[in-house]
């Protein structure tokens, strides 16, 4: 499903009014059914007295349009004008007059003065794509008094006070437990803390045509099960041939693992294994080799010179690099640890090896130290898969600079770097060096415990291994372990979830 920013539904609005011909009252018309409809299927005939909150522009229009065929449906409707609309120009005064004909009921908004008790639920319709920085006057004021009356509330388009390009929130703004995502969804709705606030999310067509998208160059997608079918050819069972062998399915070779952190080489490699390449080899320190072998007794062990230290400090990169020949893909990372001189290591890695390559974990970590300068192009790909706080080293931001705009980020980053990054938590964002984003909605908050990524690193190097595109490796790695975890939360509580688990139900 495309995902469009506020920007790109205005011009998509505008093209298909003024290229296609269809009046921008029709789009209105349907927009403003399909919420009724939705709010009619939401609420059934048991919570029939709804207020719908109208602002002056075209979304508050929509809001009144909706108001219609709801009392139509046999509901008691009351408009309430968030300020005079005696003032309004264009579509809203056109929906204006018709409410007055109609007849409908309305009143203007009075800061405390509404009685909210007369009320089953609330249609926010006060600001849509058009709004620009936090709710200001009496659109404060009644999104505070909305969200404070408790009553269910219904968003027209994306929730009043939400940034729809980032899925920030503004103070305040509007807790809905519905959005009736008018055309297409934003990328506010997809990405937390937005698509918190926005409850269930419904997609509802308005008449612009899909390919328009396309034809726009929307290059954000939401990764469906069906998209899967279509758009990346995954075959979920990934169905293997009758007369194939172990060498048809790939050799990833993983470099992972230290003493304290060897649960991390063993969550990997275990994956990778269950994720259907034909052999592993888990390069390990030495030292701890001995007590892990029979751990994963389908994997081949390559133990490492240590020192006797367990870790990877005395490893040169020399010893690792000739490992990758022969291999198809190689994972690098996940319970490595950090030393000194760490950095130039990987980039010695990184320079003089030439398999397909997913860096997570400590990985990641040695790359940041060196900075924010990107690293020359490998000739092989490269997949990184940081979670919120590995791409802030990476990129030079904070956490939270990294999550106040997910996909903005992940995009410009993966083109600069020319990478393909898997920017890891809550609806995971994948972008390809070519400029396209993937944002995944499968997986749940069982999977935020330890070792969770250690199993996505492994899968996905696993699928790289097995010759898929770095493009399709990343985007079905991130999709099948996240249903993984939803599949385990089926079966148990989430909250008792574990990484093993994500392997078990790959
Ligand atoms: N023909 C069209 O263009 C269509 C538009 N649609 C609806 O139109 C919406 C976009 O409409 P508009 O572009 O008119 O914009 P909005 O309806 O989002 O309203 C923006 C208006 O509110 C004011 N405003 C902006 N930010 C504010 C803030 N922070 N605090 C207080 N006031 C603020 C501005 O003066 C602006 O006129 C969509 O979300 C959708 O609901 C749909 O009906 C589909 C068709
Ligand atoms: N709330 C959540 N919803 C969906 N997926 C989640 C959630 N929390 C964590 N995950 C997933 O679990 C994995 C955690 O990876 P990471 O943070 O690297 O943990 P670790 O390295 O400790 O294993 C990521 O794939 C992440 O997307
Ligand atoms: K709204």
């Amino acid at each position: 499903m495309y995902v469009v920013t506020a920007e790109e539904m205005r011009e998509l609005d505008r093209l298909t009014i003024e290229q296609i011909g269809i009046p921008s009252l029709v789009l209105m018309e349907n927009a403003g059914r399909a919420v009724a409809e939705e709010v009619f299927r939401a609420a059934g005939t048991g919570r029939t007295r709804w207020g719908v909150l109208v602002g002056k522009g075209n979304n508050g229009a929509d809001g009144v349009v909706a108001a219609r065929h709801l009392q139509d449906a046999g509901y008691d409707v009351q408009l309430l004008y968030v300020e005079d609309p005696s003032l309004w120009k264009g579509e809203s005064a056109v929906q204006r007059d018709i409410a007055v004909h109609y007849p409908l009921r309305s009143e203007v908004y009075v800061p405390g003065a509404v009685d909210w008790s007369r009320f089953d639920g609330l249609i926010d319709a006060l600001l849509g794509t058009g709004s620009r920085g936090a709710p200001r006057g009496p659109y404060a004021a009644i999104i505070e008094e909305a969200n404070a009356s408790g009553l269910p509330i219904a968003a027209v388009d994306i929730p009043s006070g939400l940034n729809a390009n980032t899925g920030s929130l503004n103070k305040p703004c509007i807790h809905a437990f519905l959005t009736v995502a008018l055309a297409f969804t934003k990328r506010g709705l997809e990405q937390f803390p937005g698509a918190e606030a926005a409850g269930q999310v419904i997609v509802r067509r308005i008449g612009i045509p899909g390919g328009l998208a396309d034809k726009l160059g929307v290059s954000t997608f939401t990764l469906t099960a069906e998209e899967m079918d279509e758009k990346q050819g995954l075959d979920a069972f990934r169905k293997r041939r009758s007369d194939s062998h172990k060498g048809s399915f790939g050799h990833l070779l993983i470099a992972a693992g230290s003493r304290t952190m060897s649960g991390a080489g063993v969550l990997c490699t275990r994956a990778a294994i269950h994720g259907g390449c034909g052999l592993v080899t888990w390069a390990l320190p030495d030292r701890i080799s001995g007590p892990l072998t029979g751990l994963v007794p389908e994997a081949m062990l390559q133990p490492m010179e240590d020192n006797g230290h367990g870790g990877w400090s005395a490893v040169a990169a020399e010893q690792l690099i000739p490992l990758t020949e022969g291999k198809e893909a190689m994972v690098l990372g996940p319970g490595m640890g950090r030393w000194d001189g760490d950095t130039l290591w990987m980039r010695a890695v990184w320079d003089q090896t030439d398999v397909p390559l997913v860096v997570d974990a400590d990985g990641l970590n040695m790359m940041a130290s060196s900075g924010t300068k990107p690293w020359p192009t490998r000739k092989a790909p490269v997949i990184l898969t940081p979670h919120p706080g590995e791409m802030a080293r990476l990129a030079g931001l904070t956490t939270a600079e990294v999550q106040a705009d997910r996909i903005g980020l992940v995009r410009a980053f993966a083109a600069e770097r020319g990478v393909t990054l898997v920017l890891k938590g809550a609806r995971t964002v994948i972008a390809t060096p070519d400029g396209k984003v993937y944002i995944n909605r499968t997986g749940n908050s069982g999977m935020a415990k330890g070792g969770s990524g250690d199993v996505l690193a492994g899968l996905i190097g696993s699928l790289l291994a097995q010759g898929l595109h770095p493009e399709q490796a990343a985007v079905i790695g991130v999709f099948l372990h996240g249903q993984a975890g939803d599949r385990a939360a089926a079966d148990k509580p989430s909250y008792a979830l574990t990484a093993s688990d994500l392997i078990t139900y790959l």
